[in-house]
């Protein structure tokens, strides 16, 4: 195993370095990269994500190509144009809500980016559960103003999901609250969204999505958790395998790294993601390996994560 640290060329949820660690198998290579705030029991589904990339592989695909959104983190409205316009994606996906800016400054960004996109691109914003309900009803009938796909996370709870749901138009898609198997349930019985977001390592692999997909009965997006074109393979290859997909997905976010450990990374071209799975380039990945004190740190969280999904120090994955 071998551990990466890339730095970000956008602070995005707070991070300026992303870091992880690739664990490589009989199938190829897998990504394990929780956030750092995640504990052991939480890291033990991005464990069981990394193991079937490198032991298993996923499921047949059904499409070859992934439509995508850009993601515009909380820059400025300069900024936002910018990166809508070297993306080449014709749907952005506007992050608003960021502590320390105001309701301006989340008009202003989406404000841009339907400017940069024209009447025809798609917009969704993305709250990761920011505002209080009535904030939330005040703000999306705002921002609606720019004509709004969905609203991703708009509140903390379901049962605050489910009360902004009933007061606006505009669909409400769920995605912190759907992180574990019984969540999809919840989020029907609760009637809180109209789309689901599925995050592969979070939940636990592409195939565990593929079930929480089929328990929501919700249309799904797909998203990366910012992670090396090894991680976002694994994305792909679950937006590839579903069903249906009737909205682009959350992959394109490799443009937030200043780097990659592939040869040819997972980038859109004209806005789509062809599905295929990189090969691991050496000289990238030794350009972002860390070991000594990064690479400890990282050892412990993976020791303690297999200790949480085997219930013992478990055989070692090189
Ligand atoms: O969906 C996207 O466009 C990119 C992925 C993304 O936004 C994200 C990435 C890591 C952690 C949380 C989130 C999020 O959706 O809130
Ligand atoms: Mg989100």
């Amino acid at each position: 195993m071998r551990v990466y640290s890339i730095p970000m060329r956008t602070r995005f949820r707070g991070i300026t370095t992303r870091e992880g660690m690739l664990l490589h198998g009989p199938a190829g290579w897998g990504e394990f990269s929780p956030f750092a705030e995640y504990g052991p029991a939480e890291s033990a589904r991005w464990l069981a994500a990394a193991r079937e990339a490198a032991e298993e592989g996923w499921p047949a695909p059904v499409r070859d190509r992934i439509p995508v959104n850009v993601t515009v983190p909380a820059v400025g409205p300069v900024r936002a144009r910018e990166l809508v316009e070297e993306s080449g994606c014709r749907t952005a996906k506007v992050k608003v809500a960021e502590p320390g800016q105001g309701e301006a400054d989340d008009l202003a960004r989406v404000e841009a980016v339907r400017d940069a996109l024209g009447p025809a691109g798609r917009i969704r914003v993305d709250v990761n559960g920011g505002w209080d309900p009535d904030r939330a009803v005040r703000m999306i009938r705002l921002l609606d103003r720019f004509d709004l796909e969905y609203v991703e996370q708009p509140c903390a709870t379901l049962e605050e999901l489910a009360l902004v749901r009933r007061r606006v138009d505009v669909p409400v898609a769920a995605d912190e609250s759907i992180r574990r198997a019984e969540d999809p349930l919840r989020v029907r019985a609760a009637e809180a969204a109209d789309v689901a977001v599925l995050k592969v390592q979070p939940l636990g692999g592409v195939r565990a999505a593929l079930r929480v997909a089929e328990a929501c009965g919700l249309p799904v997006v797909v998203s990366s958790a910012v992670e090396t074109s090894v991680g976002l393979a694994a994305g792909l290859a679950l937006a590839a395998a579903l069903p249906a997909l009737p909205y682009a997905c959350g992959l394109a976010t490799l443009s937030l790294l200043e780097g990659d450990v592939v040869t040819d990374p997972l980038r859109p071209v004209a806005g789509e993601i062809p599905v295929r799975r990189p090969e691991v380039d050496e000289a990238a990945l030794r350009r972002y390996e860390v070991d000594g004190a990064g690479g400890a740190g990282w050892r412990d969280r993976l020791a303690a994560a297999r200790v949480e999904l085997d219930g013992v120090p478990g055989r070692v994955v090189s």
